[in-house]
């Protein structure tokens, strides 16, 4: 029987006094813990925002227009991660028509760079997968991402014929990772031709956005995230009005030499280096 004045401490208050001591000293002394504890933030904070946005968003429907409303809930993540981002050239955005914008994919960070600047009626092409993503996924499905299976090339390349004709009716931006994947290596994939088709069948702009490294401050394979600084860079229009399917290959090279030039001249790295297409 407890006697009074005094009090027992169960196990389970046990645990939870030395989860409670033992988490912050582990966060502070363990750089992969840090890492791993952001990451799992980073994910679950979004999952738990998208609870949110579902239901603002479902009074509308399926819309592009709800892609603002998860803007304006995604834009603080980079506050509670301190991550500075330093864009320039917002007045290669004041295009009143469609467009296509291609930009580079090193992680799920990317997600601050894009909310940053997201044009208003901009969607993402996304890789099925994301659909579904808990929560995140049906957010993403009600402010109209546009999925894409990778596996199978026809699907996805009919997901985008159809993407070029709903620009055009609907008034509406694609946002594409011509990448295709996440590259965490701190240079440039080969580009995939779909965004480039994309911009050629609709006869759109594209314009590429360009993210500089990460690797002062995040690094996956190291388990490194600190807080830093990203600079953006929305490089002017290249036209692909005149353009027909044979010109897409020697379109798509040319807009990646210029977003990799800018990608090493933002991330301070030589000109000739680390080229993942010349190996
Ligand atoms: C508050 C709560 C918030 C909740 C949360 C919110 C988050 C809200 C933001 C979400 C943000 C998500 C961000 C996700 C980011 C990713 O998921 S990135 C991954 C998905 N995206 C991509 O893959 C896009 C890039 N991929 C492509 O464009 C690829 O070309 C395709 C279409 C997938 C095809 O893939 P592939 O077969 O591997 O590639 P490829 O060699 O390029 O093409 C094969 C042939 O088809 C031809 N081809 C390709 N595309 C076409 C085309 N459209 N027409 C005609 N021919 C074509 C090519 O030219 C090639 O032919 P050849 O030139 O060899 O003769
Ligand atoms: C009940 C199911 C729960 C599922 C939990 C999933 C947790 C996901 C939580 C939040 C989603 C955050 C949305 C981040 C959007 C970033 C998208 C992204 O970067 O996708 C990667 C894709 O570009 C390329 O994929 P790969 O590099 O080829 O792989």
């Amino acid at each position: 029987m407890q006697q009074a004045g005094t009090m027992e401490i169960s196990v389970g208050q046990w645990i939870l006094i030395l989860v409670l001591i033992l988490v912050p000293l582990l966060y502070e002394w363990s750089a992969t813990f840090k890492y791993l504890c952001k990451m799992a933030f980073y994910n679950g904070w979004i999952l738990l925002l998208a609870v949110l946005a579902i239901p603002i968003c479902a009074v509308r429907g399926r819309n592009v227009e709800n892609m603002r409303i998860l803007r304006f809930l995604l834009l603080h993540i980079k506050y509670l991660y301190g991550i500075k981002i330093e864009v320039r050239g917002w007045e290669n955005f004041s295009l009143k028509e469609p467009y296509v914008v291609v930009s580079n994919h090193q992680s799920e960070l990317d997600l601050l760079g894009m909310m940053e600047i997201l044009p208003n009626r901009c969607v993402p092409i996304a890789k099925r997968e994301l659909m579904y993503a808990g929560t995140a996924g049906l957010a993403c499905w009600l402010a109209g991402v546009i999925f894409i299976n990778r596996k199978k090339t026809d699907d996805a390349i009919s997901v985008m014929s159809e993407a070029a004709q709903t620009m055009l009716r609907e008034d509406v931006r694609v946002w594409v990772f011509p990448e295709g994947t996440r590259n965490h290596d701190g240079s440039m994939l080969p580009f995939k031709r779909g965004a480039f088709h994309l911009a050629v069948q609709a006869q759109v702009p594209i314009i590429p956005i360009v993210m500089s490294s990460y690797k002062d401050f995040y690094n996956k394979k190291e388990r490194r995230f600190t807080t830093g600084k990203c600079m953006v860079r929305i490089l002017p229009k290249v036209e692909t009005r005149g353009l027909g399917p044979d010109e897409v290959p020697e379109l798509a090279d040319s807009v990646r030499k210029m977003m990799l030039a800018t990608f090493l001249e933002l991330s301070g790295e030589p000109s000739q280096s680390r080229d993942t297409c010349s190996q």
